[in-house]
């Protein structure tokens, strides 16, 4: 049977990149979506917004919703300071599966929590299963129309402390109207946003980072 986009994803990895160098990986699937196929990864404009945002909060709890293929699970996890570890969400099995295989391409498996299922019955577990008090950094990257519920999960569940980054993707395109509005108006939070494009086109696009005050 036909492959799927994410395993002609992993097979351009596995073909083009050098094996443990995460950069060499992030390099071939940017390839892969300019010149053979366009896939939802949040691409290389965005993503060097991402790296600055990381880079900046240097995060010793990470949560990302949404693993996908893996591609911004390998650009944070570049960055994390040895020792820290991320927990990345993916409902889907065979994008799961094709990530746990570009992030150990790239040699980060030791840095990666892969967690399967949605994000709904996931956060209020976390504290439990992951002996995690609040989280510095998150990336949304999932369903548009599960950020605004899924944030007000974190407050509820405890999970945000003052400080805590949450760094939103596709704010403009799809879009997250009800999320935005949310953060940008309620006086708990701190909200920026990045100007950007959508991966590999001219379309507008951009992330909000938004800061928990508590
Ligand atoms: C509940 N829960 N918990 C964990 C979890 C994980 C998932 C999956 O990872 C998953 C599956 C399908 C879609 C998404 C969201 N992503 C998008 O929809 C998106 C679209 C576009 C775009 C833009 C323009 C187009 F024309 C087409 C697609 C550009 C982008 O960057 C995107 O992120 C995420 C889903 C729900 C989950
Ligand atoms: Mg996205």
């Amino acid at each position: 049977t036909r492959s799927t986009r994410p395993q002609r994803m992993l097979k351009a990895v596995q073909k083009n990149a050098t094996k443990g160098n995460p950069e060499s990986v992030i390099s071939a699937i940017d390839y892969f979506c300019k010149n053979s196929e366009w896939a939802m990864n949040v691409g290389d404009e965005k993503g060097s917004i991402l790296d600055s945002v990381v880079t900046e909060v240097n995060p010793s709890t990470v949560l990302e919703l949404g693993t996908y293929c893996g591609y911004s699970t390998v650009r944070i996890a570049r960055l994390l300071s040895p020792g820290t570890k991320l927990i990345t969400l993916e409902f889907n099995p065979a994008y799961a599966t094709v990530a746990r295989q570009i992030i150990a391409y790239a040699g980060l498996q030791d840095k990666v929590t892969q967690v399967e299922g949605s994000s709904a019955d996931l956060i209020p577990q976390i504290k439990e299963r992951f002996s995690i008090t609040t989280f510095d950094f998150i990336f949304l990257d999932h369903w548009k129309d599960r950020y605004l519920p899924d944030i007000k999960l974190f407050e509820e569940c405890g999970l945000l402390r003052k400080g805590s980054v949450l760094l939103a993707d596709n704010v403009i395109c799809p879009g997250a109207p009800e999320y935005l509005e949310y953060v940008r108006n309620s006086p708990r939070y701190e909200s920026r946003y990045y100007p950007a494009h959508l991966e590999y086109t001219k379309v507008e696009d951009g992330l909000e980072k938004s800061v928990f005050l508590g």
